[in-house]
């Protein structure tokens, strides 16, 4: 594969996405129910754009992974110390160190086709990520729970960009207050875009898939507050 292949693809135009979660219904035959009954909530904000990346630029992403320096950190739940059930590794610009969950991840150099895949993004739709958490589900028994990606360190009202490769997977997303949920099924080369305000109203979930055997990569783009740091905690 040549290393321009991944530059001369055309931008996809957002119109040309099959995503909905973005329709606005026609405010003109809009009927409000009395403010008394629940209404349905709207649909969450999210794009997908179904096989974004073409088999060669998926392949070419897929074995740069194959190096990736990935680790399974331990976080703190309850007081006791737990491996999460996927492995890791964060990618980002300088000053881009990451903490979730109690722990600091130190932000590592960009690889080639990260990066690219990173630059493609910025120019079919703006988006202006300086960093990209790596997610590797070796097979359908490793997962993730339910979560919004709000963390402190997140630039305010930014839009999130998640790539998949390899197995199909559920993707769960669920309303933090009337806990309505979707299911949508990741493909290889899929493209989720996580809009604002997604992660403030909703939260989303990879579940186990037990009889599924294959490995999934997982690419989540993020924009991070450059050189945040959280307040020291005493001693
Ligand atoms: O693997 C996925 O599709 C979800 C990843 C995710 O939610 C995250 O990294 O925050
Ligand atoms: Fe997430």
């Amino acid at each position: 594969m040549k290393q321009e292949d991944f530059d001369e693809l055309a931008p996809v135009k957002t119109g040309q996405s099959v995503g909905e979660g973005n329709a606005k219904a026609d405010s003109r035959f809009e009927l409000k129910p009395p403010s008394n009954i629940p209404m349905e909530q709207d649909k969450p904000p999210f794009t997908l754009i179904k096989a974004y990346l073409n088999l060669q630029q998926q392949q070419a992403l897929f074995n740069e992974s194959a190096n990736y320096p990935f680790t399974r950190p331990e976080v703190l739940l309850y007081g006791k110390s737990h491996p999460i059930p996927r492995n890791q590794v964060w990618f980002a610009d300088q000053g881009c160190d990451y903490r979730y969950s109690g722990l600091l991840v130190q932000a590592l150099a960009w690889p080639k086709y990260a990066s690219k895949l990173r630059q493609k993004l910025a120019r079919d739709f703006g988006l202006n990520s300086n960093g990209v958490l790596v997610n590797r589900y070796a097979d359908g028994h490793e997962s993730m729970g339910w979560h919004s990606d709000d963390e402190p360190e997140i630039e305010p009202a930014s839009d999130i960009a998640s790539l998949t490769l390899g197995a199909t997977r559920d993707f769960f997303i669920r309303h933090k207050q009337s806990q309505q949920k979707i299911c949508l099924q990741l493909q290889s080369g899929d493209l989720l875009i996580m809009h604002w305000p997604m992660q403030k109203d909703w939260e989303h979930s990879l579940p186990k898939r037990l009889k599924e055997k294959d490995v999934r990569i997982n690419y989540t783009y993020r924009r991070l507050i450059v050189g945040f740091h959280l307040p020291e905690v005493a001693k």
